[in-house]
């Protein structure tokens, strides 16, 4: 299985490869050069089985020769052992066709902990093969920060350095970033937005001399292997519902793009997924992308769903790139453009992406409206994000189970959860005394150079 990058000038790479990279060095991201299908009856044979056995049969085909089969099984394993349910990602059924995935059972209770858990156990089983050390350098608007932290908190071989923007995140989230005694953990509290904070990932990647100097590794959704883990639970979601016999929609909460094109790949493998919908806060680029086909960026608005504050979505590359018949310079020019303030998508390309996703917004009133209804009417209590998803999930019912994707714990936002429906929801019992921790973080300018600085001091480079 090869990778390719969006921007058609970068190394073909394995898979293994690809996750040791991260961003490729023509700027693109990775994507398979094939995406591999699976059969009706190979879908139809995931009913019943561990979460750990179905997120082997969906990966296994991506993953070439990088691990061998009892090897990659037991890193699976290994990853989904903390989680704090059996099931992984159960489903609750919130209506008579509507149903909620509760992807916030892992250690730090957000989704990102089902991909993130497992990279951490691909990369350091990698990393004890090829003997090297790596930096990881992340943005985040809240969760993937935490999540990557407590994947490779403690490790000898790996420094990780998170920017989260300043004053824009929720506290239990910063807490999660800034407690962690172990001094491989680097929480950098950037003066800027998440925009800022991933262009300056970015930066850092596209500035070669820095990127190999210091062996820059990426857990953002850059990296094709979080977003690969996440196809898992479209799979094992669609067929405890009856599919492949029974087409299912989802209805996911976007920020960054990752989730739900994790959803498209699991279309493209062949899991019958009628509706695809993109559900955005006030920050409604894609929203408006599919409507107008003009993807323009116009400030990210801080909101009570903070994660998905953000207007550069970076895996919408990975979606243009199909769109454009996978035209790496078309998507390098768009790209461009983007950089001066957005683009127009082209008439084919808008086709393709409207063909394949619907879309809707939710305001900051209808999301604490849907928090404090979803409770009366059905006892499920939903963070702000998965209520943003709850409530355009309602525009798009239809004949096929609509699955949202709830994605973080509500107890993350517990001030925005409160003021909503006069609950506060409490933190599980092992993080009980998060707020009595001391924090440890170092707020810097939106600078490259700075956060350079800092990254070489912190590694004696
Ligand atoms: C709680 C939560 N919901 C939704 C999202 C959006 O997911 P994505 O960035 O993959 O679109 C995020 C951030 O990624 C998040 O942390
Ligand atoms: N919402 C995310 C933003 C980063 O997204 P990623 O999927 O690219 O890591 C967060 O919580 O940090």
């Amino acid at each position: 299985m090869n990778y390719i990058s969006t921007r058609g000038a970068a190394p073909v790479l394995s898979f293994g490869e690809a996750m040791m990279t991260g961003l490729a060095r023509d700027g693109g991201l990775y994507v398979p050069e094939t995406v591999p299908v699976m059969s009706k009856a190979e879908i139809a044979a995931l009913a019943g089985l561990p979460y750990e056995e179905i997120a082997f049969r969906v990966m296994r085909p991506f993953l070439g020769d990088t691990f061998g089969d009892g090897e990659f099984r037991e890193l699976i394993a290994k990853a989904y052992s903390g989680f704090g349910h059996a099931a992984r990602a159960p489903l609750v059924q919130l209506g008579p066709n509507h149903f909620l995935l509760e992807l916030f059972h892992g250690p730090t209770l957000a989704f990102k902990d089902f991909a993130m858990q497992l990279i951490g156990q691909m990369m350091q089983a990698a990393l004890a093969k090829s003997g090297e050390r790596i930096t990881i350098v992340g943005a985040t608007s809240g969760d993937t920060g935490s999540a990557a932290i407590e994947a490779f908190r403690g490790l000898s071989n790996v420094d990780v350095f998170i920017l989260f923007p300043h004053g824009r995140v929720s506290e239990v989230q910063r807490r999660q970033m800034t407690t962690p005694v172990e001094a491989n953990v680097h929480a950098l509290a950037v003066d800027g937005d998440f925009d800022d904070c991933q262009a300056r990932v970015k930066d850092m990647f596209n500035d070669f001399a820095f990127r190999d100097g210091v062996r820059l590794a990426g857990v953002n959704s850059i990296n094709w292997a979080r977003v690969l883990a996440q196809v898992v639970y479209y799979f094992s979601s669609a067929v405890s519902l009856g599919a492949p016999e029974r087409a299912v929609s989802f209805t996911v909460p976007t920020g960054n793009f990752g989730d739900i094109f994790a959803g498209y790949i699991a279309r493209k493998m062949g899991l019958p997924i009628e509706r695809l919908v993109i559900a955005t806060n006030q920050n409604d680029i894609l929203d408006r992308a599919i409507r107008s086909g003009a993807y323009v960026t116009d400030g990210v608005k801080p909101s009570i769903s903070p994660s998905m504050d953000i207007q550069v979505s970076s895996n919408f590359e990975r979606a243009l790139f199909d769109a454009y018949g996978r035209d790496g310079a078309a998507v390098r020019a768009l790209m461009d453009e983007l950089k001066a303030g957005g683009f127009a998508i082209g008439e084919a390309a808008l086709e393709m992406l409207r063909g394949t996703f619907a879309s809707g917004r939710c305001s900051e009133e209808e999301t604490v409206a849907t928090i404090r209804q979803a409770f009366a009417t059905t006892g499920e209590v939903l963070c702000p994000h998965s209520a943003v998803g709850v409530k355009v999930a309602g525009e798009h019912l239809g004949v096929a189970p609509m699955i949202t994707l709830a994605t973080a714990h509500p107890a993350k936002f517990p001030d925005a959860v409160e003021a909503a429906m006069g609950v506060r929801p409490a933190l599980p019992v092992r993080m009980g005394d998060l707020f009595q921790r001391p924090e440890r973080v170092t707020r810097v300018k939106n600078d490259l150079a700075a956060l350079q600085a800092i990254v070489r001091e912190r590694i004696g480079h």
